[in-house]
């Protein structure tokens, strides 16, 4: 069963002050699953006063109570994971085990920013009077607009609003209206674990004016946005306007780069893994898979075999492997991007267009003999869609690494340690990860550099993005 899905405002879960709501489509079927509210100013109203007296109550909360609810939330994510899988396939397509995977990471990530909140310290500095006492105090920096796309309905939330928790913060969630149900279920679990009415708000809407009007807002002191990198330059110039504290996580395009002394078949697996999953809607999704000359062929032939595994359908189905791309906008968006690369001289080894019939399905697609004034080699594809390119030398693989305005995640196979040294430090991403897919755990950071935007939302960075730093120094009369 899907429900229609509320706001929560100030305590309380209802619809908008208007009545106003939105459909939301299962995008395996194109059928109407049930509807949203949609928030109009009055609503944003009520929820930025609850924020500003839930903000009052839960900073003076000890952190060890908020550490205890939050793991309670944790854990009624784990008890209720069957139900918000189920859910979330239904209204983002993802296949049910990829679903509860997000579900049961969501409570890993909470119990570990809850612990992480206990150890917001933070220090005394040596002085250099014996009377003076300097203290470094970190205090949560209010209360936070957050707002998070629909590729991972429950991920993309979790982060924020668990960083946010954990310093002491109160939070406004405007989450997608594509994907409501999940998110709303992550809220109620805190909501039932006993987070005091005020402290978290969920609104969906128009996502422009929601923005527009909680970043201006005063009583907004931090905003955190995932998403496209043109929204994200508006939305990180916003609170630029009014010099609102903001987290950027933004788009990718991906190089993952494969040099002869790789063990290829690991790097092929890891690498179709990686890209197939969840329809390759994943801003860390390995893109450009640039193979080192002397393997490549070898490595087209495994990468494609691995391809044609991949089972195509409905997310609920058994043994399905990649659902349906999560909205309408992006099949002609793919489309459009292999025609332009296919009339510029692309090879397509398999897939291509959309699959006819019911739902936004799309074949797992494979590129080669790419340039770069094709339109995929520069623009994020968000969809299954693999390049792959020969590269002779590690300069050339590096150089056209950081071709691209991106930074955000890059894989390397090697078992050269030399290789490993060199990217690790000439590659422009926020995240390397070599001989394995090691991005995405709670515990090390998560975030990128360039047009892929700042801040981190994992690791310690994750939670010292919602504390601001104060110094009080004394002189000890
Ligand atoms: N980094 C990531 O994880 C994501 C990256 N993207 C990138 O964006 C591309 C296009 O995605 P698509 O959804 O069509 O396009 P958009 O760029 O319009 O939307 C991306 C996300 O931003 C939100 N958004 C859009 N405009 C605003 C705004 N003015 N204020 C606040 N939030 C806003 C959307 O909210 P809503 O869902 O409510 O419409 C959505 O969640 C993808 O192809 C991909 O490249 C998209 C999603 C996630
Ligand atoms: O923002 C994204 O697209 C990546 C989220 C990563 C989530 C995960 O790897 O589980």
């Amino acid at each position: 069963m899907y429900p229609d899905v509320q706001l929560y405002i100030d305590g309380q879960w209802r619809a908008s002050e208007d009545g106003r709501t939105i459909a939301v489509i299962n995008p395996a079927t194109g059928d109407t699953l049930g509807t949203v509210a949609h928030a109009n100013i009055a609503d944003l109203d009520q929820a930025l006063a609850a924020a500003e007296r839930g903000f009052e109550t839960w900073r003076s909360t000890p952190a060890y109570d908020r550490y205890k609810i939050m793991q309670k939330a944790a854990n009624l994510l784990r008890d209720r994971v069957d139900n918000i899988a189920s859910i979330m396939t239904q209204e983002q397509g993802k296949p049910l085990a990829e679903a509860r995977m997000e579900t049961l990471a969501a409570a890993d990530i909470i119990d570990w920013l809850a612990e992480e909140g206990r150890r917001a310290y933070g220090r005394l500095v040596p002085s250099r009077n014996v009377s003076v006492e300097q203290k470094v105090i970190k205090e949560p920096v209010g209360p936070v607009a957050a707002f998070t796309p629909w590729n991972f309905p429950i991920n993309q939330v979790v982060r924020k609003l668990s960083s946010a928790l954990a310093a002491g913060c109160s939070i406004i969630v405007k989450a997608p209206e594509e994907t409501p149900a999940s998110p709303a279920e992550l809220i109620r679990a805190f909501i039932d674990a006993g987070v005091p009415a005020g402290v978290i708000g969920l609104v969906y809407g128009d996502p422009a004016q929601i923005s527009s009007y909680l970043i201006a807002h005063p009583t907004i002191k931090k905003v955190t946005f995932t998403g496209s990198t043109p929204v994200g330059k508006q939305l990180a110039a916003l609170a630029g306007q009014h010099m609102k504290r903001a987290t950027m996580e933004l788009g990718g395009h991906a190089p993952a780069l494969v040099f002869d002394d790789a063990d290829i078949d690991l790097a092929a697996r890891t690498l179709a893994t990686a890209k197939f999953r969840n329809a390759g809607q994943v801003c860390v999704s390995p893109t450009r898979i640039l193979v080192q000359r002397g393997v490549f062929d070898a490595f087209v032939e495994k990468f494609v075999g691995l391809t044609h595994e991949v089972k195509v359908g409905n997310g609920l189905e058994q043994g399905v492997t990649m659902g349906p791309l999560a909205n309408e906008r992006r099949a002609p968006a793919l489309s459009a991007l292999v025609n332009d690369a296919c009339e510029k001289g692309a090879k397509l080894h398999t897939g291509g267009k959309a699959i006819d019939g019911p739902g936004y399905f799309f074949q797992p697609t494979v590129l080669s003999g790419l340039t770069t004034d094709m339109r995929v080699m520069s623009e994020e594809p968000f969809g299954p869609l693999a390049l792959l390119v020969p590269f002779d030398t590690v300069e050339d693989a590096v150089k056209e690494s950081n071709r691209v305005p991106f930074g955000l995640a890059s894989y390397a196979f090697t078992t050269s340690m030399k290789t490993a040294h060199i990217l690790s430090t000439r590659i422009e991403a926020g995240m390397l990860s070599i001989n394995h897919q090691g991005i995405g755990l709670v515990e090390v950071p998560f975030g990128g550099v360039k047009d892929s935007g700042y801040g981190s939302e994992g690791g310690t960075e994750a939670i010292e993005a919602y504390l601001n730093t104060k110094l009080v120094t004394v002189f000890n009369l």
